[in-house]
């Protein structure tokens, strides 16, 4: 009786408050753990089982925690901003960060347009008076929106719908955004001027909504808020950070700023005694604890988003709004979906197949890729140069040491030291059988030549033997991998100047000889003596490569073909060298694909 083989779920931490109306999604695929006010140090100590982690903005999510999440795959924001992520440490582990950048834009606006009437009629203060009895009608008269000049800063996805609330109110519509999408500005009547200063000068509400990102951290600091109006009102929904604490404390003491809306704090909760939590408490501002995405609407939006996104990751798909990675469309990734497995195979075979000739640690070449036919019209060939990276590195990476993908794939190539040339051919592939070939060339002698030195047998992967009778033929020359797809499965139809398909999948015995009598039998029959099983065998001609590059066919011994033999199993290296010698093959190398 087989035995069922039990294959625990992958398993997904949600650290903070997230609506369950996305968890519901998770809930059947994966083990989904709800651990709400974990310290850092708890999280740290328990990251390394989950493969996706789920945040809002009170945990940080630092490179020392993601070193330590060894099997995550992504990590999901459930809302906009990623300043609580180290993005960049995530690229660089492989890790994907995903947000939901429009679930909670509504709520945003209209809590800053809550701040603002707020601010405007004192309703803060107004409650307070009146719950503590008091009846103080001349001391809480406000200002009206309407007529007013309403300065946004950061004319993104809040900025926009603040201004088009704010725009039914009878407000005059201005902003500062060097990257605002002219015509959405012009559509809500928004006038973008040029400068900060000329903004602050004719603000009567002075609203911001950038990321908290090097060009707006300190942007409203003591010389800003001393050039805006006295009667002038201040609203903060997008990061603590962008209005310094201490300079808007001074200002609303000396009455040079007459108001102040804030949801977002530098820390948060504020310390006690911090300038947050001395603004907090001044009477001339409105404070909210970072309640700008907290309706149930945008709740149920961020939550349904992010979790979608890490199903799709999860189960191998790509997201649709990844933060570190290119967006690409799913009808694209379903073209390119055969390709990029392809593409893996080659770049793994090639390091398999050339092993004696590069090595791990000085892995260093530069390859030309070229997409031809339908290809050449794709809008983004990132997954198949990531496909690329993974199939080269794959094979001399010890396992888990690094997940290479999307994300990863261009840093990963970097500082490895390999060059990738990606190239659309526009050549007529009218001739060829299949409409789409790739070609993978490595310029390995020329660019590799100071690193041959240390090139050596002994730093082979161990799956993996390429041994050659006498000197390798042609060392300059270039090595050449051509591949296609038919009906959804890579074929390999071309390696070096032997042309021949093949499937690239299990293992995979590749021998060089010349053909002449006997040889086949040879190796049929020592691979029987050593009770490898043979499924398959190609014989790969040698390609006429002498229009395309100049290239002789042959090398004077006589007519040399490929052998590719599909075997069951491991070949033991004494197996391979006993393939070599005259009687046998000139070159022998397992791959495994
Ligand atoms: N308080 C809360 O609960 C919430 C806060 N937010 C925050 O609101 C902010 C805005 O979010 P979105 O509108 O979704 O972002 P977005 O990316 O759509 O818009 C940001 C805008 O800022 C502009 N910008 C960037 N650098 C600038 C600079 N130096 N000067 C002027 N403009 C600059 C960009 O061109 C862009 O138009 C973010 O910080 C986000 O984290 C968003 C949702 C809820
Ligand atoms: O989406 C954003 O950027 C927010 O600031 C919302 O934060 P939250 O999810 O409410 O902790």
């Amino acid at each position: 009786m087989a035995i069922p083989t039990y294959t625990p779920k992958p398993k997904v931490l949600i650290a903070e408050k997230v609506s369950p109306d996305g968890l519901a999604l998770l809930k059947d695929r994966f083990d989904v753990d709800e651990k709400k006010g974990l310290s850092a140090a708890e999280l740290k100590d328990i990251i390394h089982d989950y493969e996706a982690l789920i945040v809002r903005s009170e945990t940080k999510v630092t490179a020392e925690l993601l070193e330590a999440a060894k099997k995550l795959k992504v990590v999901a924001r459930a809302g906009v901003g990623v300043d609580n992520v180290d993005v960049k440490a995530a690229t660089g582990l492989g890790i994907i960060v995903v947000n939901s950048p429009s679930g909670n834009i509504n709520a945003a606006a209209e809590h800053t347009v809550a701040l603002m009437m707020a601010v405007a009629r004192n309703i803060g203060d107004a409650c307070q008076s009146v719950k503590n009895g008091k009846w103080e009608r001349s001391r809480l008269t406000g200002v009206e929106a309407k007529g007013k000049t309403l300065a946004i800063v950061g004319l993104g996805k809040v900025g926009l719908t603040v201004a088009r609330i704010a725009n039914g109110f009878g407000m005059r519509l201005l902003a500062y955004d060097p990257y605002a999408n002219t015509s959405l500005a012009a559509a809500a009547s928004v006038t973008v001027v040029s400068t900060l200063a000329e903004l602050l000068e004719e603000a009567d509400f002075l609203t911001l909504h950038t990321p908290l990102i090097a060009s707006t951290k300190g942007m409203i600091g003591k010389a800003e808020l001393a050039t805006m109006k006295p009667t002038a009102r201040i609203l903060n929904v997008a990061r603590g950070g962008m209005i310094d604490e201490e300079a808007l404390l001074e200002a609303l003491d000396a009455g040079t700023i007459a108001g102040a809306g804030i949801d977002v704090w530098t820390s948060e909760p504020p310390e006690a005694d911090s300038s947050a939590s001395r603004l907090i408490a001044h009477p001339k501002v409105v404070a909210t604890p970072h309640l700008g995405a907290s309706t149930k609407e945008a709740q149920e939006n961020v939550s349904i988003d992010v979790c979608e996104q890490v199903v799709s990751i999860l189960s191998g798909e790509l997201p649709r709004s990844a933060v570190n990675a290119p967006i690409i469309l799913p009808e694209e990734y379903r073209t390119l979906q055969p390709f990029v497995t392809l593409v893996e195979k080659m770049g793994s075979l090639y390091t398999q197949h050339y092993s004696s000739r590069v090595n791990a640690k000085s892995f260093r070449t530069t390859f030309d890729i070229t997409y031809e036919g339908k290809l050449t019209g794709l809008q983004t060939t990132k997954p198949l140069f990531a496909a690329l990276v993974k199939g080269l590195l794959t094979p001399i990476t010890s396992t888990g040491e690094m997940n290479i993908n999307i994300v990863n794939a261009e840093l990963v190539a970097k500082e490895r030291g390999i060059l990738i040339n990606e190239q659309r051919s526009r050549e007529n592939v009218d001739d060829k059988p299949y409409s789409s070939f790739i070609t993978l060339r490595a310029r390995a002698s020329r660019s590799t030549s100071h690193a041959r030195s240390d090139i050596s047998r002994s730093n082979s992967p161990s799956a993996t033997r390429t041994l050659h009778r006498g000197g390798a033929k042609g060392e300059d020359d270039d090595q050449v991998i051509q591949g296609f797809v038919s009906g959804n499965k890579p074929f390999i139809s071309r390696l070096d100047r032997f042309k021949g398909e093949f499937v690239p999948s299990g293992t995979l015995l590749i021998c060089r000889n010349f053909d002449s009598v006997g040889k086949i039998g040879f190796v049929g029959s020592l691979l029987g003596k050593a009770g490898v099983n043979i499924n398959f065998m190609n014989v790969a001609p040698l390609h006429d490569v002498e229009s395309e590059e100049g290239v002789a066919e042959g090398d004077g011994e006589g007519n040399e073909a490929l052998m590719i033999l599909g075997v069951d199993g491991p070949v033991g290296e004494d197996v391979v060298k006993g393939l070599i010698g005259p009687e046998g093959v000139v070159e022998a190398s397992v791959v495994t694909l």
